[in-house]
């Protein structure tokens, strides 16, 4: 895995954040319009030119591969590309989560991008963000954790539009920890997941032994 590190200030990251997250948010309002256009084949074809021309433009420097999560010296991560919640990521759904100890949460619209059914999210949709937010929710601590395993139970479906979603730790045993999460519309949990959440070796168990993160424990491998 890529742990980078890359030693920006805090006003830095905000200062990066300020100018791509308007840009993220434009390609969100492509995408939208792309699926829900009913311009005809002539505009479709130039607005194709146009969009491939922009893209020409930001791949005249571009990093190699995938973006990864570079951390500041502090552990500040920095997870732009990512699929959940990546601030460069348009495909990711427009999530702002806000975490206290234990608990993540966040409300959100979801548009025709994000569709699985008719007029419905999509079922995978709906895990990945249930899916982010038990991993937030395990990691309040400051110890980050991978999912292991994450059961999903689709109750009714869900309906495109305004909705929120929680996530609670349960219990913590060792290495693991329990977490339960909900996605709800306005009347009430359309989606509920319990996942088991694993804090990788080579990070520091809570009020226990402190082992190395995984960006020194690389140089010393
Ligand atoms: C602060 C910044 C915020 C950061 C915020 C971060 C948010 C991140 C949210 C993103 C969430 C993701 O998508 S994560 C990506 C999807 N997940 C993954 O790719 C994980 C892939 N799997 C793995 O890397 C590994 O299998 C691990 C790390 C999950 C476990 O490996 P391990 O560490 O070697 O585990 P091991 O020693 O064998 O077992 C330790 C204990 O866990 C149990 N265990 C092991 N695997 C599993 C499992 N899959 N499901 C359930 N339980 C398991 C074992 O029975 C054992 O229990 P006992 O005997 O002790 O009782």
């Amino acid at each position: 895995m890529d742990f980078r590190i890359e030693d920006i200030s805090p006003e830095e990251i905000s200062r990066r954040l300020s100018v791509v997250e308007p840009l993220t948010e434009s390609v969100r309002r492509l995408i939208d319009a792309v699926i829900r256009t009913e311009v005809d084949d002539a505009e479709l074809i130039a607005a194709t030119e146009r969009i491939d021309q922009v893209v020409q433009t930001l791949r005249s420097r571009q990093r190699d591969g995938s973006f990864g999560t570079p951390y500041t010296p502090t552990f500040i991560g920095m997870p732009w590309g990512n699929a959940a919640v990546g601030a460069r990521n348009a495909i990711a759904p427009p999530l702002q989560i806000r975490t206290e100890s234990g608990v993540a949460e966040c409300e959100m619209v979801l548009g025709a991008a994000y569709e699985g059914p008719g007029g419905c999210v999509h079922g995978g949709v709906a895990a990945l963000m249930l899916d982010q937010l038990v991993g937030e929710a395990a990691s309040t601590d400051g110890l980050p954790s991978f999912t292991g395993t994450l059961t999903v139970r689709y109750l009714r479906p869900t309906r495109l539009g305004a909705l929120s979603a929680r996530a609670e730790v349960t219990g913590r045993e060792g290495r693991k920890t329990f977490v339960h999460a909900t996605l709800s519309d306005d009347d009430g949990v359309t989606v509920e997941a319990d996942a088991i959440m694993i804090a990788p070796k080579g990070f520091a168990l809570p009020g226990g032994e402190v082992l190395p993160h995984p960006a020194t424990a690389q140089e010393e491998n």
